[in-house]
């Protein structure tokens, strides 16, 4: 196994950062040496350059292109936005236009690129379509949840050279579209490997492999059929950890490394591979080092910061925060994160149609719109052409504000976003590391915020264990900004944020609003509910740091602009932790009770 090792990780802190927020120097991003000189056909380097405006390769297409063209196995490790779509595209297309008899669309599919959300499947597919541009006899296509499934096995049936899927829907038509062709199959590509594991598609993975007789022998394998072609599998992720181990051990066959160091791969399994080792089966695995000590590749120029909001006054702060941005700089694009579908429909309908006048609150015919930009939503519960609308609007988009789930959080390259909101704390720092990705692509600055509640902040240590580290948004200075009933309130130090008599205005408004809105206050509580029980799902290590205990569920209502806790969830909650609470002490309490009942006899 060889291991190529991606450039030197700066050593920028994030203060230097923000004195110095500008783009990454382009050497940073690109390498001094063009496509053609990788090996990629002159067309498709021409394609490169002439339609995508692709001057030069970036560092990791630099060190992975030749490697694929050569046919190895390879798993690549690099930082979010650095061009790994191309990475493993261009080679694929670079050997397919070289086929002679040309290839068409009768012999099947010749590649596959797993991917884990159906936006990222769009967005590959759309890439896809650029790239063989000068190619139109290979034939892109992809198959995903949420679409027509005859229109597929039509689509299937005529013969798509390269084809993108989501696993589930893949796994379907493996399973029920006879007039689907893989017999062709050459390469397998899991883009964002991790990601798919992790949404739980590890048996569907475990069946597509063997389908296609492409899982190894040795892994509990049915299929270990003779290819006319070398099979030539392809797993890449920003974040690698132990589960993407397993794939790779069932799909890989000694792969080359790139962009992963030292750190993360135990020694004993850095093999040198010699010329004639080439095909061998891998005799070992790759061993990760377990991801909670792994550093992550950050994008060198993203300021991260952190903001330390009371719960209660959370949606104060982050209206306020929008407002400020968006007033300081009105074309922007900022994606917002939260942990549930119903928190993004809340938050969506709450900013599309909150209007208030911080002068004049009596006087309805002053009230604005507080937040003036395009607001979009994008989950995992919508319509799929609702999906695709916001999607495709995103992309085009010079302002606007996206409110997401996690369904955004991977592989999406939305042009020109600005800065990233973690509203609701990332599942974990594999996560949070994809979050941020959106912003800062390709040497582009960006920022990130992430909220925390001060009961949370050993998140930060968290953090930091994966050598991600943020500094402090200066959240007073902006609450002072705000003019209320047309004066700025200068001078004054407001020590507690709830105290904030902006912070106090609005909160009244927002609660006014929702109280007075039926479909918003239905909308609260279901958010609020939801919210709640996303904060108990946080796994492992996690689980120590957001505790439910630790919560003031009025505070959490509070948050969603109720006055109170929605009281049949509040009960049931309250019922739970209660009996929670009852059992714990009866842990306790068990052997002294013992005792007790045995002196008395
Ligand atoms: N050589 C290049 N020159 C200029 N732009 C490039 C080049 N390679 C890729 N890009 C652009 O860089 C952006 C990021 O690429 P891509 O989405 O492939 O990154 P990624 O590494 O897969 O990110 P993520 O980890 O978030 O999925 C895209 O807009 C892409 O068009």
């Amino acid at each position: 196994m060889v291991k190529i090792t991606e450039k030197k990780k700066t050593t920028t802190t994030n203060k230097e950062k923000m004195n110095n927020n500008k783009k990454e120097p382009e050497s940073e991003i690109f390498a001094s040496c063009s496509f053609s000189s990788l090996g990629l056909h002159p067309s498709l380097c021409d394609q490169l350059r002439d339609r995508m405006a692709f001057e030069a390769p970036t560092h990791v297409q630099a060190q992975a292109i030749p490697v694929i063209l050569a046919g190895e196995h390879v798993l690549v490790n690099a930082a979010t936005g650095t061009g790994k779509t191309v990475t493993y595209l261009a080679p694929v297309i670079h050997h397919l236009q070289d086929y002679t008899p040309r290839i068409d669309r009768s012999r099947g599919t010749f590649a596959l690129v797993l991917v884990p959300t159906r936006e990222l499947c769009m967005q590959v597919y759309e890439i896809l379509q650029k790239l063989l541009h000068r190619f139109h006899w290979i034939v892109p296509g992809y198959v995903m949840g949420g679409e027509s499934r005859s229109k597929e096995k039509a689509r299937l049936r005529k013969g798509i050279s390269i084809l993108v899927a989501t696993p589930g829907r893949l796994l379907d038509h493996l399973k029920n579209t006879s007039s689907f062709v893989h017999t062709n199959l050459r390469w397998i590509i899991f883009d964002e490997a991790d990601r798919i594991l992790e949404l739980g598609f590890g048996k569907e993975i475990e069946e597509i492999l063997d389908f296609l007789g492409s899982r190894k022998s040795g892994s509990g394998s049915k299929g270990n059929e003779v290819h006319e072609f070398k099979r030539q599998n392809l797993l890449l992720s920003a974040t690698l950890n132990e589960k993407v181990n397993h794939l790779a051990k069932m799909s890989l066959e000694n792969p080359v490394l790139i962009g992963i160091d030292d750190k993360k791969v135990q020694p004993d399994t850095l093999l040198e591979r010699k010329g004639s080792d080439m095909n061998k089966e891998m005799e070992q695995p790759i061993k990760m080092t377990n991801s909670s000590s792994a550093d992550y590749n950050l994008p060198a120029q993203l300021v991260q910061r952190y903001v330390k909001v009371p719960c209660g006054a959370r949606l104060v702060v982050l209206l306020s925060i929008l407002k400020h941005l968006f007033e300081r700089e009105a074309s922007q694009k900022i994606v917002l994160f939260f942990s549930t579908c119903d928190a993004v429909d809340f938050h969506y309908s709450l900013l599309s149609e909150f209007q208030w006048s911080p002068n004049s609150q009596s006087d309805a015919e002053h009230k604005q719109q507080f937040l003036r930009c395009k607001t979009l939503r994008l989950h995992g519960n919508m319509k799929q052409e609702d999906r695709r609308t916001t999607f495709g609007a995103f992309q085009t988009e010079k302002a606007a504000l996206l409110l997401s789930t996690d369904v955004a959080s991977r592989g999406l390259d939305f042009p020109k976003v600005k800065c990233i909101i973690q509203y609701d704390s990332p599942g974990d720092a594999t996560e949070y590391v994809h979050r941020v990705g959106r912003t800062a692509r390709l040497g582009q600055r960006g920022d990130s915020l992430l909220f925390l509640q001060p009961i949370e902040v050993d998140y930060l240590q968290d953090l930091e264990k994966h050598g991600v580290s943020l500094a402090e948004y200066p959240l007073m200075k902006v609450l002072d900004s705000f003019p209320l009933y047309g004066q700025v309130p200068r001078g004054k130090k407001f020590v507690s944020i709830d105290l904030h008599p902006w912070v106090l205005t609005l909160q009244k408004a927002l609660e006014s609003f929702i109280l007075a809105e039926p479909k918003m206050k239905n909308l609260a509580k279901d958010a609020f509910c939801s919210w709640v029980r996303a904060y108990t799902a946080h796994r492992g290590e996690l689980k120590g740091i957001f505790m439910v205990k630790k919560l003031h569920l009025g505070h959490v209502a509070k948050s969603f602009a109720l006055k109170e806790q929605p009281s049949l969830v509040g009960k049931s909650f309250q019922m739970q932790t209660k009996k929670r609470k009852r059992d714990q002490k009866q842990k306790q309490k068990g052997p002294m009770r013992k005792r007790k009942v045995a002196s008395k006899t």
